[in-house]
């Protein structure tokens, strides 16, 4: 940062440990992530990314510490809280919904809202319902757009190879412009273009943005800085290419 430019951050992690009886899954693990960056953490299999992501997202309460997202103390509040707050998640295994089509299933994202006006709304086919129905439906074409996934909007999820539906995933996730996105593994199962392509859209968002990745290539490409975690601890924070240099990172990961 410097300069004197002062960022809020969207995600504060302080003090974290989570403990599974005798396994430390995380101590002691503190970062934030200013507004509008996108953040790597990566770390060999059990270093305790997913328990991170499970805190984060207010699936699993820590042991000690707390977790604030967007400027708001979160530790104590539930999944649904936070997601109302703009958080939103995609997983390692993707969830989408197999009998809906690509567009549905991106459209299901913004109905939790409802549609305003009630029932009797339903039953007359209110003015206000039917702008907010479009403006939906205005948004649903620009996240397929955005995704690539415009050629597939008539199918139905479950039909599609495991690239494409997390895609979806992906699309579904930034339907309701989220305030903080938490993505696990986003680039498994892709090919070479679909990579590409989630590289762009992270490239066009200005959402702030907490990834969990495996592939070097793409997290030196897309983050503005990384978190390395080992066994529990974060051994080291900074920048791609500061990373890249660290004799500790090197030695515990990467080789
Ligand atoms: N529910 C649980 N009960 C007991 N131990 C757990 C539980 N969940 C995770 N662990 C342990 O906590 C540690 C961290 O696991 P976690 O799944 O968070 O790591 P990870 O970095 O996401 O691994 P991977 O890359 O394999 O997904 C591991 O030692 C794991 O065995």
């Amino acid at each position: 940062m410097g300069d004197g430019v002062v960022m809020s951050a969207a995600l504060r992690v302080e003090a974290v440990s989570v403990s599974f009886g005798g396994v430390h899954a995380l101590t002691d693990v503190s970062f934030e992530v200013p507004a509008g960056q996108v953040c790597g953490v990566i770390g060999p299999n059990g270093a305790g990314k997913t328990t991170l992501f499970d805190v984060i997202s207010g699936l699993r309460r820590p042991t000690s510490g707390s977790v604030s997202v967007t400027g708001r103390e979160s530790t104590g509040t539930s999944a649904v809280r936070r997601a109302r707050a703009g958080l939103r998640r995609t997983f390692q295994r993707t969830q989408v919904f197999g009998r809906l089509t690509v567009a549905d299933n991106v459209l299901a994202a913004m109905e939790w809202r409802g549609g305003g006006g009630g029932l009797p709304a339903d039953l007359v086919g209110w003015r206000g319902r039917r702008r907010l129905e479009r403006a939906r439906g205005e948004r649903v074409d620009e996240v397929l757009e955005l995704c690539g996934l415009n050629g597939l909007r008539d199918a139905y999820a479950a039909a599609l190879p495991a690239g494409a539906r997390r895609l979806v995933e992906l699309a579904r996730a930034l339907a309701d412009a989220p305030s903080l996105l938490l993505l696990d593994e986003p680039t498994s199962g892709l090919d070479a273009d679909q990579t590409a392509r989630i590289e762009e859209v992270i490239g066009a968002l200005e959402t702030t943005i907490l990834l969990v990745e495996h592939d070097m290539g793409f997290v030196m490409g897309t983050c503005d800085r990384l978190v390395v975690l080992d066994l529990g601890h974060v051994i080291a924070s900074g920048a791609p290419a500061e990373i890249r240099e660290d004799p500790v990172v090197r030695a515990a990961y990467l080789g």
